[in-house]
């Protein structure tokens, strides 16, 4: 049976990548996304603006819905202070199995916790049974159609706190208008459109922030 396009992202950065160095492992991912096979990773330019918020809040609890390849999740872990942490959501287990196998070739597995299943059911279960109290950061690049049902659901479980930051991708590409519409016309969010372009391509994209105000 022929390997998936994820499979050989995966098999490209253990022989390219450096083991225990996660920019080592961003760099290849990035190399072989723009020289051999596109694939959804946020990318570098947007990975960027995902970096330089990171940074800005410093998150103690960050959570990622979509973790795909890793590639995300990798970029943000490596970026987190001691004793801090990310979780990340994933509901297909062939990319969970991917993700897993790169976050610890990254080192960066202390860090993360990859959590398999649907972020609807995995959202109520983060208080009790993650030990979540609320998210500093959330980084959301799912299925674009689960942006808003999963923001607000994040606001029922009491899971955001004033000052807590969203951070969304593809604002353009492929688009998520009833999110954008949704998070621009609600008054609890503060938000901050991020010009940008589709990973790996010439195409317009942008990531929206959003900072809910309690
Ligand atoms: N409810 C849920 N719970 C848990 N995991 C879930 C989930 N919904 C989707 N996922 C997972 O999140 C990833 C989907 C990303 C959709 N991005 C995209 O569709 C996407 C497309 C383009 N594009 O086509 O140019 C560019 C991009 O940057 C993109 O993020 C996949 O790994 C999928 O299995
Ligand atoms: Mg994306």
């Amino acid at each position: 049976m022929n390997q998936s396009k994820e499979q050989r992202i995966l098999n490209f950065v253990l022989q390219n990548a450096v083991r225990g160095d996660p920019c080592s492992v961003i760099d290849a991912i990035d190399t072989y996304c723009s020289q051999k096979e596109w694939a959804m990773n946020v990318g570098n330019e947007k990975g960027l603006i995902l970096d330089k918020t990171v940074e800005e809040i410093n998150p103690s609890v960050a959570l990622e819905l979509g973790t795909y390849c890793g590639y995300s999740a990798v970029r943000i872990a490596r970026l987190l202070k001691a004793g801090a942490r990310l979780l990340t959501v994933e509901f297909n287990p062939e990319f969970a199995a991917i993700a897993k196998q790169m976050i610890e070739f990254a080192g960066v597995q202390d860090k993360v916790t990859l959590i398999e299943g649907p972020s609807e059911e995995i959202i109520p279960q983060l208080k009790k049974k993650y030990e979540v109290d609320t998210l500093d950061f959330v980084f959301v690049d799912h299925w674009k159609d689960r942006y808003t049902p999963d923001t607000i659901l994040l606001q029922e479980c009491s899971l955001l706190r004033k000052g807590s930051v969203l951070l969304a991708d593809n604002i353009i590409v492929p688009g998520a208008p009833e999110f954008v519409n949704y998070i621009r016309n609600n008054p609890r969010f503060q938000c901050t459109n991020y010009p940008s372009h589709l990973e790996y391509m010439k195409v317009q994209d942008a990531m929206e922030k959003a900072v809910f105000l309690g």
